[in-house]
C-alpha cells in the first residue's frame, strides 16, 4: 500500500502550559491540496515545523511519504520542500546564487536549466542577478516559491504562499500552483489566512483553534454545515465560538 503524502497521528507540541498543537491527526493523500486554517496562534506554523522535522513533537508522530520525521527525516526531506515568508534567503547572494545553493543541496540534475525554467515560469528572469535582500516583498515571495520547487517536490508545505502579493500577482500564483499540482501530482499542505485562496485551491480544510482541529471538511461541506456563503464567514463562526447551530441562528450574517 502506498503511504500517504503526510500522516499526522495525535501530533502534539507543548510549550510549558501552552498546547501549541493538540493531538492533531490527518492523512493527506498524494496529489491533493489541503488547507490549514486558523487564527493567529492556532498552531499552523508549529504543525508545519513538526512535519518538516524542524521541531520534535511532544507526543504523537508525523510521517511524510512513509518516513517518520523524528527518526528518518532525511529520506523524506529530499522529496519535499516548503516555503514560508518567515524564512529569509541570504540577502547578499543574488537570486541565481541562492537558487544554485539550494539546487546543490538537493542535488538537482541540470541545475542551471532547472533554475532558468523556474525563473521563466515565476517571472524572475530579470531578477536573477539582483541581491535577494534588495527585492520587494512580493518578489521575495516568488523567489521563495522557486526555491520551494527546485527539487520537484512530491510534498510541498506552503505557509502563507501569497502573503504580501498584490491581488493580481496572488491570483497568478494561485493559478500557477493549481497547474503545478495537476501536472506534477505534488501534494500540497497550505497554511493561509486567505479564505478565498483556500476555497479555490483546497479539496479539504482543517480548521484549527488553539492547537485543535475543531472542524474539517471540503470547502463545500463546511459552507453547507454552517449555512454560509463563503469560508470567511465559517472562519468567523468558529473563531467566535458560534457553532453550526449558532451560525444558523445568526441568520446568515457574520
Ligand atoms: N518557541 C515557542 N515558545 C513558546 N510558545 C510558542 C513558540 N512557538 C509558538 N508558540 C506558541 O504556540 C502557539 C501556536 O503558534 P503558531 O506560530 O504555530 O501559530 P500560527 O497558527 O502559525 O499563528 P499565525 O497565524 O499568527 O502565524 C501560540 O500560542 C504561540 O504563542
Amino acid at each position: 500500500m502506498t503511504a500517504p503524502a503526510i500522516l499526522a497521528e495525535s501530533l502534539t507540541k507543548r510549550y510549558g502550559d501552552t498546547l501549541a498543537v493538540d493531538s492533531l491527526s490527518f492523512s493527506l493523500p498524494r496529489g491533493a491540496t489541503w488547507g490549514l486554517l486558523g487564527g493567529n496562534g492556532a498552531g499552523k506554523t508549529t504543525t508545519i515545523a513538526m512535519l518538516l522535522g524542524l521541531l520534535l513533537p511532544s507526543a504523537g508522530r508525523a510521517a511524510v511519504l512513509g518516513h517518520d520525521m523524528a527518526r528518518d527525516r532525511f529520506a523524506a526531506l529530499a522529496r519535499m520542500n516548503f516555503s514560508s515568508p518567515y524564512v529569509a534567503l541570504p540577502g547578499r547572494l543574488s537570486v541565481a546564487e541562492n537558487l544554485r545553493v539550494y539546487a546543490h543541496l538537493y542535488d538537482v540534475p541540470r541545475a542551471e536549466a532547472r533554475i532558468a525554467r523556474l525563473a521563466g515560469e515565476l517571472q524572475l528572469t530579470d531578477l536573477l542577478d539582483r541581491p535577494a535582500g534588495m527585492l520587494s516583498a512580493g518578489q521575495k515571495t516568488r523567489v521563495a516559491l522557486a526555491k520551494a520547487l527546485i527539487n520537484r517536490p512530491e510534498v510541498l508545505l506552503l505557509d502563507e504562499p501569497t502573503a504580501s502579493l498584490d491581488p493580481d500577482t496572488a491570483d497568478w500564483v494561485r493559478g500557477w500552483l493549481e497547474r503545478y499540482r495537476a501536472e506534477s501530482g505534488c501534494a500540497i499542505l497550505l497554511a493561509s489566512h486567505n479564505m478565498a485562496e483556500v476555497e479555490r485551491l483546497c479539496t479539504e480544510v482543517l480548521m484549527l483553534k488553539e492547537g485543535r482541529a475543531v472542524d474539517r471538511g471540503s470547502p463545500r461541506a463546511l459552507l453547507e454545515r454552517y449555512g454560509r456563503d463563503d469560508l470567511e464567514q465559517v472562519f468567523l463562526d468558529i473563531a467566535r465560538n458560534r457553532g453550526r447551530a449558532g451560525a444558523a441562528m445568526a441568520g446568515g450574517s457574520a
